[in-house]
């Protein structure tokens, strides 16, 4: 029987669906809708890899692994929620926790030396970074800002920090031995099995990685960033924003480019701490130090040192943040730097947070200031130069009035970059890197010197027919001009404007306004339009997918998580993300804290309301078509009500926004007239829960303001979780 597959995550997300699950269970039931869980949180991630660590009754199903199936198969329908996509410093917290809830599961091994601790590295190294999005995304991606959200925004904008042409914040990038100007890309012609090999100058060739398929059509690029360019790039910057007095900030995607970007982000720390690795850099070694896992590394190691040593080496920090520029603040209060780990500034969102707060960041005082963002690899970030300097000639964007950014993104498949990490490799020496077929011919080939970052990616050519078709359909159905943004001087883009040129014959596009532009290029276009009032659909790439889906959500509506996020699976399932917003480690803090959950689910309801229509399709299910109907409906009255989460103890919050939901939900489904018994069964209980809404609002709002207890932070009690997020005894009652 086809069913609803909803996920369990981690964090705020996970806590929503503590309160929000029991009310859409309630409300499927009589409909013949099975709505199962799957989890899917870091630490049932880590219990199923290791079986033969537990005892019987401690095991877990591997329900990535069964939902990675699902998504090629025809009936999946999964609603899937933002989970925690963990850099190590995670990842060690989340072993520690459940080691000390009696799950035995092994250390995660820094150096692996013997096979059994390479063996427990492999699987860990597997849960790490973004490492279920990727096997869930069997369909290209289409995320846009439904009109209710964005008339919501007009109407009750967020704040908006203003800009002004004298602003120091800029975009600091590479101008040469980068990724974005060694990539160098061929499309397959047929079928073929490659082999990556590295040789070094004295002649001895090292597999890199072992032969693999290739399919027809697919294209492939291969690029290098070079470790001297990038340590002087480096250097230039953090002296540069001491000279102009900006903060030093740092912005990557160490989640999911997990095998590059926390490699360049360590080279940025021992940049930025330059003169206290000179010095203390063999102690470093001697007690373990891995900066690739940010400074908070150095911080935690060095407390194992004697005083008198530690103590000296936290007066040469303190030298260097006197001495040293500014440094951008994830956490001022609690001294924690954008340096300390590579999971707490990731560049999708901090970008566009940046920019939404007039181009500034936190300051060791608390204070915003202008900053120099570093991002380093100058693929594609001119857009955010170009944002940056759009903003100080215009002024800020304005959400009363501004248009908006939808995103058809190339995404299928692992397709571009995030599916590198296999392909990744920090090269041991200097000498070639090639990538071979079976043939023996070298397809393509790079110069490489010891410590640069070399890497692989693949768009296979399915995944690019099926996207061009999204664009045009989105372009169609909206009746919005829709931009391709790619840059004929890059190589895999010059492959990929050949590709979207030939697909695009497929389609009818008379009438529709279709462009490819550059991406800096379509950046002014959109900026311009989106000013204007005027909306253009953007169509990305898989990195610009992410970096886009963040930017203008943000700037148009105050967070992704708001955006409807569709990821029509190839085979014909559905694949529907909440938002693009991530998991939010700070709102747990303050319901652990407060009692309070300020996550709001805007993103849960949007995707279940496509989810629930999906499925009646699929099923012939008119019940469930009505069910969706009747939630988006439900959702635009909350839009309207302003029943959303505050961010303040004592007032409606997450839960409270639920109730709400559970009532106009069930209004709507009295109102409707489609299916009498619906009608029937939700009158009686719209009536109660209209009857005793303050009762319900009253006992969800006043237990808030004192600390509560869930028992675990990456695995959670359940009942006492459960306890929390279901306070009220009223409408648990009536939900029964
Ligand atoms: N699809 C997925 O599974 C994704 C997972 N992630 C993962 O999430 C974690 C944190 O990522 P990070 O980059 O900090 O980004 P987040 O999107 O979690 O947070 C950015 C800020 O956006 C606001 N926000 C996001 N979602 C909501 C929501 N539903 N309700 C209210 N406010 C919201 C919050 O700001 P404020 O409280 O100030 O309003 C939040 O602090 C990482 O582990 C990351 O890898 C990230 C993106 C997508
Ligand atoms: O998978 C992840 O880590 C993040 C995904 C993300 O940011 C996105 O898809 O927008
Ligand atoms: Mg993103």
């Amino acid at each position: 029987m086809s069913k609803i597959i909803y996920t369990k995550t981690d964090e705020a997300p996970a806590l929503a669906t503590r309160s929000l699950l029991p009310i859409i269970q309630a409300f499927v039931k009589s409909s013949g809708i099975d709505i199962e869980t799957k989890d899917i949180s870091l630490a049932a991630r880590i219990l199923a890899v290791f079986p033969d660590f537990l005892n019987e009754d401690q095991r877990v199903t591997d329900d990535l692994e069964m939902l990675g199936e699902l998504a090629k198969k025809p009936e999946a329908n999964i609603v899937k929620l933002p989970n925690i996509s963990a850099s190590i410093p995670q990842l060690k917290a989340a072993i520690k926790e459940l080691q000390s809830q009696g799950f035995e599961i092994p250390n995660y091994p820094d150096e692996a030396k013997s096979d059994s601790e390479k063996d427990i590295k492999s699987r860990y190294d597997k849960i790490k970074g973004s490492a279920v999005n990727p096997v869930l995304r069997e369909g290209n991606s289409d995320r846009r800002a439904p009109k209710a959200v964005k008339n919501y925004a007009k109407k009750h904008p967020h704040s908006m920090g203003a800009w002004s042409s004298d602003s120091k914040t800029h975009v600091a990038t590479m101008s040469h031995g980068d990724f974005a100007h060694n990539e160098k890309s061929v499309t397959i012609s047929d079928a073929t099995n490659i082999k990556i090999e590295h040789t070094s100058a004295n002649g001895t060739t090292t597999i890199l990685k072992d032969s693999f398929p290739l399919l027809k059509g697919e294209i492939i690029d291969a690029t290098v960033l070079s470790k001297k360019a990038l340590l002087s790039f480096l250097e230039t910057q953090v002296t540069d924003a001491k000279e102009k007095d900006v903060l030093f900030s740092l912005h990557m995607k160490g989640t999911m480019m997990k095998v590059s970007d926390p490699i360049i982000f360590g080279h940025a720390v021992k940049v930025f701490f330059k003169d206290l690795f000179e010095k203390h850099g063999k102690t470093f070694e001697e007690i373990g130090v891995n900066v690739n896992s940010g400074f908070g590394n150095v911080l935690e190691c060095i407390q194992q040192l004697p005083e008198a040593k530690r103590k000296e080496i936290e007066a040469d920090i303190e030298s260097v943040y006197q001495n040293g520029p500014a440094v951008a603040m994830v956490n001022s209060e609690k001294g924690i730097t954008n340096l300390n780990v590579p999971s707490d500034v990731i560049i999708d969102a901090s970008m566009p947070a940046m920019i939404r707060t007039s181009g500034r960041m936190w300051n060791a005082k608390g204070e915003l200031q202008d900053t120099k963002a570093v991002i380093p690899d100058s693929s594609y970030a001119g857009i955010y130069s170009a944002t940056i300097d759009f903003c100080k000639k215009h002024g800020a964007f304005d959400p009363t009035t501004m248009g908006t950014v939808p995103n058809v993104g190339l995404m299928a498949q692992k397709a571009e970059e995030y599916g590198s990490h296999d392909k990744t490799f920090e090269i041991p020496s200097d000498g070639t890197v090639k990538v071979i077929d079976t043939e023996g011919n070298t397809l393509l080939q790079h110069s490489v010197e010891e410590g640069d970052i070399w890497r692989m990616c693949q768009a296979k050519d399915a995944p690019i027919q099926d996207w061009v078709k999204l664009a045009v359909t989105r372009a169609r159905a909206s009746q919005t001009p829709a931009v391709f943004w790619l840059d004929e001087n890059r190589a895999h883009d010059a492959e990929l404007i050949k590709k979207v040129n030939l697909y695009l014959k497929d389609h009818d596009t008379s009438g529709l306004d279709l462009r490819i532009l550059s991406p800096i290029d379509a950046t002014i276009f959109t900026c311009e339009r989106l000013k204007e009032g005027k909306d253009t659909i953007s169509v990305s790439g898989n990195v610009l997918r992410d970096y886009l889906t963040d930017l203008f959500p943000i700037l148009e509506v105050g967070t992704s998580a708001k955006m409807l996020s569709i990821v029509p699976l190839m085979n014909g399932g559905g694949l529907f993300e909440t938002g693009a917003g991530g998991s939010a480690p700070k709102h747990v803090q303050q319901l652990l804290e407060e009692n309070h959950l300020r996550w709001d689910s805007l993103g849960e309801f949007l995707a279940l309301a496509v989810s629930l229509e999906h499925f009646g399709e699929v099923n012939n299910n008119e019940k469930a078509k009505i069910l969706g109907q009747t939630l988006d409906d439900a959702t635009d009255k909350l839009l309207e009500n302003q029943k959303g989460p505050s961010r303040k103890s004592g007032e409606l919050d997450n839960r409270g926004s639920h109730f709400y939901l559970a009532m106009y939900w069930a209004q709507e489904l009295a109102n409707q007239t489609k299916d009498a018994t619906l009608k029937e069964e939700f009158t009686s209980i719209a009536q109660k829960l209209t009857e005793n809404e303050s009762t319900i609002v009253n006992e969800l709002n006043s237990i808030q303001g004192k600390p509560v207890n869930i028992g675990g932070y990456y695995e959670p009690n359940e009942a006492l979780v459960n306890q929390v997020m279901r306070p009220s005894k009223t409408f648990n009652a009536i939900l029964e």
